[in-house]
């Protein structure tokens, strides 16, 4: 059973009385300079950076300011509810760790560590095609938690379909298809650093052990490594999908299927056409189209159209609490959330994952209380003002 999220507050307060001292800062505009001090200059300028000026990064935190929380008072918040149903599945909180690939650049752990914490607080981990563990050692590092895997869409259906079987046999609920990234955005810093993980042989855990990509290449990747990486590369970049190829995800895959970085309500009611589950509202977190609209400016046209048939999620500059009460409120049924438990990763591996995620709970469910809900049901467009 979950805690009380809004527990670890007392937690770190009565530290002196057997309580714990946070092992890294709280505080959430802090933590991406904090973690620039315990990971490698690379691996900071990979991960807090964006596509070309940044501007989208930018929007996406300048659209939480534009709302504004309005508390109500006396409504008797003292026993909260904020578990939530999603795709069927009852989580503790409307919180989602999204999929994000290379975890070992910043933690030798990787995705293993970030298993166990998310297992730990029964979030789901949506675990990326671009780790640097595969479907299946994850899988074991999960244990009983709640598991989705996202999907790089590569040209190659033989490998896809081989992936997909992968994730299904080991114990992956949701599939997560993005398609946003079916090409590399410019990106200055990583370019200024000549970096891009991948062809230092980062991320590829999955393809390199999968029997259907290892049947496409000439040699061994443990003979020819260079050759591997590039096939890999020109499988899942430049890839050449449209919308009429969904239906083979749908013959590979008998779970829910959500499609991430939808922007667009034409595209929102396209996925409900093509009798998808969800979709993720996002721009991924402003790392691919530069000036792109803010993902929460984004966010309540799509969820007007399309929230009542289909599960809209959100993601792309989620970091506090009330944040997560303003993508709740502008229609999100959960958010998924990405640098900051990132950040957490490379400070302190597991035990920094799951502080950074009980401080966001413990945040969402204290700012529940303070706004006047007793559950996530409560919140809606009256719990916001737009300034
Ligand atoms: C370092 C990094 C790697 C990422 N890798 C992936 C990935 O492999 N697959 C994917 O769908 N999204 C990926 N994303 C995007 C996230 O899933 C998510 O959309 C984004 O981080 C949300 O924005 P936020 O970081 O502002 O919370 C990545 C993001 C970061 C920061
Ligand atoms: C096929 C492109 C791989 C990119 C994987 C990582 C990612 O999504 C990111 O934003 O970085």
């Amino acid at each position: 059973m979950a805690e009380r999220f809004g527990g670890y507050q007392n937690e770190i307060y009565l530290h002196g009385l057997g309580g714990t001292k946070p092992p890294f800062t709280t505080d959430p505009v802090r933590l991406a300079e904090s973690a620039r001090e315990v990971v490698s200059p690379e691996a900071y300028d990979y991960v807090a950076g964006g596509a070309g000026s940044g501007a989208t990064m930018v929007a996406n935190r300048a659209a939480f300011d534009r709302w504004k929380l309005v508390p109500r008072m006396l409504t008797d918040a003292t026993a909260r509810d904020t578990s939530a149903t999603v795709l069927g599945a009852t989580l503790p909180a409307p919180v989602l760790l999204a999929p994000v690939g290379v975890q070992s650049i910043v933690h030798q752990d990787g995705e293993l560590a970030t298993a166990r914490a998310a297992a730990a607080l029964g979030l789901p981990m949506i675990l990326s095609t671009a780790s640097s563990r595969t479907i299946e050692e994850v899988a074991g590092a999960s244990g009983d938690g709640p598991r989705w895997f996202q999907l790089y869409w590569p040209n190659d259906s033989d490998v896809c379909a081989s992936m997909l079987t992968r994730a299904k046999a080991a114990g992956y609920s949701t599939l997560v298809v993005t398609l946003d990234t079916w090409t590399l955005a410019w990106r200055p810093r990583d370019l200024d650093r000549a970096y891009l993980p991948f062809l230092k042989g980062e991320g590829l855990a999955t393809p390199l052990s999968d029997p259907a990509f290892r049947a496409l290449l000439e040699k061994a990747p443990e003979d020819d490594m260079p050759s591997a990486i590039l096939r890999w590369v020109s499988l899942f970049t430049g890839t050449d999908h449209s919308w009429e190829h969904l239906p083979f995800l749908r013959e590979h895959w008998d779970g829910p299927i959500v499609l991430k970085g939808i922007q667009h309500v034409d595209d929102a009611r396209r996925a409900v056409d093509a009798g998808m589950d969800g979709i993720v509202v996002s721009n991924h977190g402003g790392r691919q189209v530069d000036g792109a609209i803010a993902s929460l400016e984004a966010l309540p046209p799509i969820a007007n159209a399309v929230g009542d048939r289909i599960e809209v999620l959100f993601d792309s500059g989620v970091r506090t609490g009330a944040d997560i009460l303003k993508a709740l409120a502008l229609g999100a049924k959960a958010v998924l959330i990405g640098r900051p438990w990132v950040y957490g990763l490379g400070h302190a591996g597991e035990d920094g994952v799951r502080h950074v995620l009980r401080g966001l709970l413990a945040d969402l469910d204290i700012s529940l209380a303070l706004t006047g809900h007793r559950s996530i049901s409560e919140v809606g467009p009256e719990s916001l003002h737009r300034s």
